[in-house]
């Protein structure tokens, strides 16, 4: 089936873009998350992102990453698969678990928020 590799650059259904470098021979990448949702007030700044997907059979991967968020003291870690249909078109269908920073452990409880996203790609076309 489709042979798909994450590097490059993907928009997730919140209108989050994110661009995935080099996938390298052990399936570890590195890139950027540029967010279109933030609880913080401040202004918008790229976060780092680690990851790897399994290239052992490249047919429809799964894969999973970490964004630590650069100005809030949080996480998400993303897992998921890439998925690609008849005329060749990925998405990346996730779900992620977001780790907000609590003051204490009393409040540990509501410190982790689940959900899925869907990413489809971004290529010169279709910004
Ligand atoms: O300061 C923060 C804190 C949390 C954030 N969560 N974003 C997400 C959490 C889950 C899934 C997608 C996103 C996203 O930004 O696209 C973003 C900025």
């Amino acid at each position: 089936h489709g042979f798909c590799i994450l590097t490059g650059t993907w928009r997730n259904d919140l209108g989050s873009n994110m661009t995935i470098s080099a996938v390298n021979e052990a399936g570890q990448f590195s890139g950027l998350y540029l967010t279109a949702v933030s609880a913080a007030e401040k202004p918008i700044l790229v976060s780092p992102l680690n990851g790897s997907q399994h290239i052992d059979d490249l047919g429809q991967p799964t894969f999973g990453f970490t964004v630590t968020w650069s100005f809030s003291v949080s996480t998400t870690v993303f897992v998921g698969q890439c998925f690609v249909d008849d005329q060749g078109k990925e998405t990346l269908q996730t779900m992620w678990l977001l780790r907000e920073k609590v003051k204490s452990a009393e409040d540990n409880w509501k410190a982790t928020t689940v959900g899925t996203n869907v990413f489809t790609r971004i290529n010169g076309q279709n910004v």
